[in-house]
């Protein structure tokens, strides 16, 4: 019997998905369960991997149960995740050494510091495409090795396992089988080579870690092992695609030419462009990352990384309380017809693309006694935009490439008002396309090419459809002015936090 279904695994930052796919590219169903941040520092992140797992799991479950579908049916699974977040756990119990350390956290600064200082900095600039910040695997794994009792040594015996969290859930679906992580995440570690494509013996020294405990590096669209059928409702299923989300969502918008790009409205906001082969030297303070690795070779990506994106509208809505739900930001933020002056700059974990300030902590500026909440709640929705525009700018300068319009998919592009200040302030029409959820869905593309239950990717262009192009009505003095005051806002958060 031919198969019908792909089965996507969105492991994100706040919530798991599982999501399945039918063989014309339309959601059958979703399960979708968020679990828990911790904070148990200022500027530290955490996640319980275990929990990770068990939401994961969860989600399958209640998919499988809702849509009543025969896993039998299902052609292969497709994993996609949250980047750099890293878990070490122990080969032989099974059981993580520490809480997960997310992406978002601060904690390892001092360690960058180090490094910097060591003037290791272009040695990883050169040989990982990114820059020494807290933001990527690297530094998290040293922590845990130097800070939770007795881990170094077991980690020198071989007895822990490094991974991200495709690396985890594979290794938890397969049962302890299977150690492995796709190109496109092993690229956001800052211990892997992009040009070489091994891990690097020198920075893995830099950052004293252990090569025993990294996971193998395989494409991104492959067979790596089948489900366990304890851990998959009895099933054994290909797990035959992986890419970090942000890869996942640049091939799910069938970005696949040099100089296509798209822009991923999420927790952070991420704007990738496809340079093909060719590995580009930012000059303009974006990384370079490797998009995927396919049919036998890799390509490779230009990328801003936007640390908080719609995660500031989470803060309205559970930090200040003034939001009972996300999409309520639409609503408040269209009862004023500007900002009054008022500009937010979400800096809660430092700044990423372009500014790279670890130290950056968030700021509203602008405020006068005729501010309300409503003006506030539109900053913080346009600071998503002007971030974009930040991001933008350097990826123009550093491809020489004028983009044409910019694709955007990711929960908050469900908001309108934000794509039209965006398509606004950029100067640029802004297309948003029927299936946001394109991180899955890329996740999917790569599982499905993998078994044979899609053929090409020139199959998977023809499926991408327009909802709707948001064209720029914004004239272009007001938009260097209001552009201007962002910039002077950004200044008065930066360098803030001297202690760490
Ligand atoms: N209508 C909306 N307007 C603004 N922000 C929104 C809206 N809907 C969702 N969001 C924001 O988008 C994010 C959820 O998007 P999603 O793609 O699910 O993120 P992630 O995969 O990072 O968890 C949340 O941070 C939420 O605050
Ligand atoms: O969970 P998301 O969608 O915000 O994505 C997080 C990124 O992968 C971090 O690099």
């Amino acid at each position: 019997m031919s198969k019908k279904f792909v089965m996507a695994l969105d492991q994100g930052t706040t919530s798991c998905r599982a999501i399945l796919f039918d063989k014309d590219s339309n959601i059958v169903g979703v399960a979708q369960k968020e679990f828990t941040q911790f904070y148990p520092k200022a500027g530290w992140v955490e996640h319980d991997a275990e929990e990770i797992w068990s939401t994961q799991f969860g989600v399958i479950a209640e998919l499988i149960a809702k849509t009543q579908i025969n896993p039998e049916d299902i052609a292969s699974i497709g994993i996609t995740n949250q980047r750099e977040t890293t878990v070490v756990w122990d080969k032989n119990t099974g059981k993580p050494v520490y809480n997960a350390i997310v992406w978002q956290c601060r904690r390892t600064t001092a360690i960058c510091d180090e490094l910097k200082a060591r003037g290791l900095e272009q040695t990883f600039r050169t040989k990982t495409g990114l820059v020494v910040d807290a933001y990527f695997s690297g530094t998290k794994v040293k922590w845990i090795l130097d800070n939770v009792e007795g881990a170094r040594e077991r980690a020198e015996k071989g007895d822990l396992l490094f991974g991200t969290m495709d690396t985890w859930l594979i290794w938890k679906l397969t049962a302890g089988k299977v150690h492995v992580t796709d190109y496109s995440n092993a690229s956001r570690t800052l211990m892997y080579n992009i040009r070489d494509l091994k891990w690097d013996t020198e920075l893995l020294e830099a950052l004293n870690v252990p090569a025993s405990m990294l996971p193998e590096v395989r494409p991104s669209s492959e067979v790596y092992g089948c489900t366990a059928p304890d851990n998959f409702l009895g099933h054994a299923i290909p797990i035959a695609g992986v890419a970090g989300d942000q890869q996942a969502a640049l091939f799910g918008q069938a970005c696949y030419e040099p100089g296509m790009a798209k822009n991923t409205y999420g927790t952070g906001c991420f704007m990738l462009m496809n340079t093909g082969d060719k590995l580009f030297d930012s000059k303009n303070g974006l990384l370079t990352t490797i998009a995927w690795g396919l049919d036998g070779k890799v390509e490779y990506a230009l990328e801003g990384s936007i640390f908080i994106a719609g995660a500031a509208i989470q803060w309205l809505r559970d930090g200040l309380k003034i939001l009972e739900a996300a999409p309520d930001s639409e609503y408040f933020a269209g009862k004023v017809q500007d900002t009054d002056g008022v500009y937010m700059v979400p800096a809660f974990a430092g700044l990423g693309a372009p500014y790279w300030d670890m130290r950056a902590r968030g700021a509203i500026v602008g405020l006068t006694r005729g501010t309300t909440k409503a003006h506030i709640i539109r900053a913080t929705l346009e600071s998503l935009a002007y971030q974009t525009k930040d991001v933008l700018g350097a990826m123009e300068a550093d491809s020489e490439i004028k983009l044409q319009a910019l694709k955007v998919d990711g929960g908050a592009v469900a908001n309108n008002l934000l794509m039209q200040f965006q398509a606004d302030i950029l100067g640029v029409p802004v297309d948003r396309p029927q299936v946001i959820e394109t991180t899955a869905l890329g996740a999917a593309y790569l599982a499905g090419l993998a078994v044979g239950f899609w053929t090409s990717k020139e199959e998977l262009a023809k499926r991408w459809k327009l909802d709707n192009r948001f064209e720029n009505e914004m004239a272009e003095e007001k938009r260097a002015k209001l552009y201007g005051g962002w910039k002077r806002a950004v200044t008065r958060s930066m360098d803030w936090e001297l202690e760490d």
